[in-house]
């Protein structure tokens, strides 16, 4: 066992290095420093893991521009709960919230989980010593997000979770591919699919942000699978070729269609905008208006997205990429009783049953480009400049690509699918 290990971590005494500075301007690559650690010894529940590769998630840019709050703050807060908690207030921040990775050694307790075995980890950190987190652990006031409210994250070499966040790898993936899916597999499986979330039904039309990167990539995928039909927004050629290659059919490029949704009167929203986008949508489904709307940019689009849902319609919503402060007109959502409904990460059952369905070769991981861990910080930078599509990997402990592939049979059935979004050779451009 290593007494130090490699890791992506944030500084306690730079946490206000962009005080001041405009979120659009904050680099990540200023913040995020590769560093030796020391390695924390598994506690009781608790395992290492031996981390092959990880992905940037969009938590690992906020953490990186220490917004909305520094993580440090949670960090403090958990050590606060007393016990081996503590530990996780450290002066750095590993952090990260994917793995793909081998179980090197298990706490006091771990039964379902040896030394040796292939894993990946969804991202709930969960104490679950609350009643409420038995009825669902996202209800556990003592949740918490893996790599981003606690410590020891998945974007080093080594990284510790709770025996309860482990899944099995799937064999046909390569270790960047099966490190990507955890957090927006898993988000996306419980936003649209369970009954947690939309409860999405087959035929229903899903109004989906963001379709070809990371959640939307996934959102793509489980409407296509689950038999509705995704109205996918996007803001390239590239991005809308890629989402007719998996399958949908109506799809909008909101940068060529210049929608202007906070255009109106004193800067404020601008109805004819929201109606002019709604047109578009009863264009592309024959008149009819979206059972759900897959909402994550936030501010920018919430007021739209209130507006083109169907009468009864739903809008579920796990982020507020672009300002959490929204702005829409109530008298659509109470006249024609609609439904908004908050959704974050998935419970475990969740995470495993989206994990499932990858395994099976149903849902498919949209690993677009990898990066080397040394290259951390470029990886997020174009993450935060929207410069990449579906999901941006990074290599940990696996010295290069298209390794830790044990199913060659079953990956050649779905080959086409697990390159979809990866950049063309010779464009320099991921977006493009
Ligand atoms: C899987 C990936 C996910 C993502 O990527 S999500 C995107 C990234 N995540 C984020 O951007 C979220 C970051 N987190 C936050 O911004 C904050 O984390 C929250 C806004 C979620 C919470 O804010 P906070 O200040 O940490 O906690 P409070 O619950 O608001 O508690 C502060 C004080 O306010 C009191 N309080 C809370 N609710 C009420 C209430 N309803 N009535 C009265 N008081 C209330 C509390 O008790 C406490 O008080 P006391 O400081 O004294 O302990
Ligand atoms: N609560 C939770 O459990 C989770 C929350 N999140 C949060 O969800 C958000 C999205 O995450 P993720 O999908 O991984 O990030 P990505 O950056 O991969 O994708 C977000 C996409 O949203 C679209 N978008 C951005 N700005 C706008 C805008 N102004 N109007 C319309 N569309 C826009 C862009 O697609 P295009 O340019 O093609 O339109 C962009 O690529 C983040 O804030 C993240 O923190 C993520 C996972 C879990």
């Amino acid at each position: 066992m290593p007494e130090f290990y490699r890791a992506a971590v944030l500084l306690k005494d730079e946490q206000h290095m962009f005080d001041g500075v405009r979120v659009a301007n904050r680099n990540p690559a200023k913040s995020l420093h590769l560093a030796e650690v020391p390695t924390p010894m598994p506690g009781p529940g608790e395992v290492l893991v031996a981390a092959m590769a990880s992905s940037v998630n969009y938590n690992t840019v906020w953490s990186a521009i220490f917004e909305p709050v520094p993580t440090f703050a949670f960090l403090e807060q958990y050590a606060r709960t007393g016990g081996l908690a503590t530990r996780h207030d450290q002066p750095y921040h590993v952090v990260g919230s994917d793995l793909s990775g081998i179980v090197l050694r298990t706490g006091p307790g771990v039964r379902r989980w040896r030394p040796g075995q292939r894993v990946v980890a969804h991202c709930l950190s969960v104490e679950l010593e609350d009643p409420a987190g038995h009825d669902d652990s996202m209800l556990d006031p003592q949740q918490r997000i893996w790599g981003f409210e606690t410590n020891f994250g998945g974007l080093a070499e080594l990284a510790l979770v709770k025996a309860n966040q482990l899944m099995p790898k799937p064999p046909h993936l390569t270790w960047e591919e099966a490190a990507v899916s955890g957090l927006v597999n898993s988000t996306a499986y419980r936003q649209l699919v369970s009954r947690n979330g939309a409860n999405m039904r087959q035929g229903d039309n899903v109004l989906i942000w963001g379709a070809a990167s990371g959640l939307g990539s996934y959102a793509t995928q489980y409407a296509l699978a689950g038999g509705a039909f995704p109205i996918c927004v996007v803001s390239s050629p590239r991005k809308a070729e890629i989402c007719r290659e998996m399958g949908a059919e109506a799809i909008i490029d909101r940068s060529a269609e210049d929608y202007r949704f906070w255009s109106g009167e004193e800067g404020g929203q601008n109805p004819r905008e929201w109606r002019r986008f709604g047109q578009r949508v009863r264009e592309l489904t024959g008149g009819e208006d979206v059972d759900i709307v897959f909402e994550h940019p936030g501010r920018d689009t919430f007021g739209a997205s209130v507006y083109v849902a169907r009468r009864g319609g739903t809008i579920v919503t796990c982020a507020s990429t672009t300002g959490y402060l929204h702005e829409f007109d109530n008298r659509y959502l109470w006249m024609h009783v609609k439904r908004i409904i908050g959704s974050h990460f998935a419970n475990y059952y969740e995470a495993w049953r989206a994990n499932r369905l990858i395994m099976r070769g149903r849902i498919h991981p949209s690993l677009s480009q990898t990066y080397p861990l040394e290259q951390v910080g470029l990886a997020a930078e174009v993450v935060h400049g929207n410069r990449h599509l579906g999901k941006v990997g990074v290599l940990c402990l696996a010295d290069k690509e298209g390794m830790g592939v044990d199913a060659p049979e079953f990956r050649t059935r779905h080959e086409a699918q697990l390159n979809r979004f990866r950049k063309r050779p010779g464009s320099t451009d991921a977006a493009g």
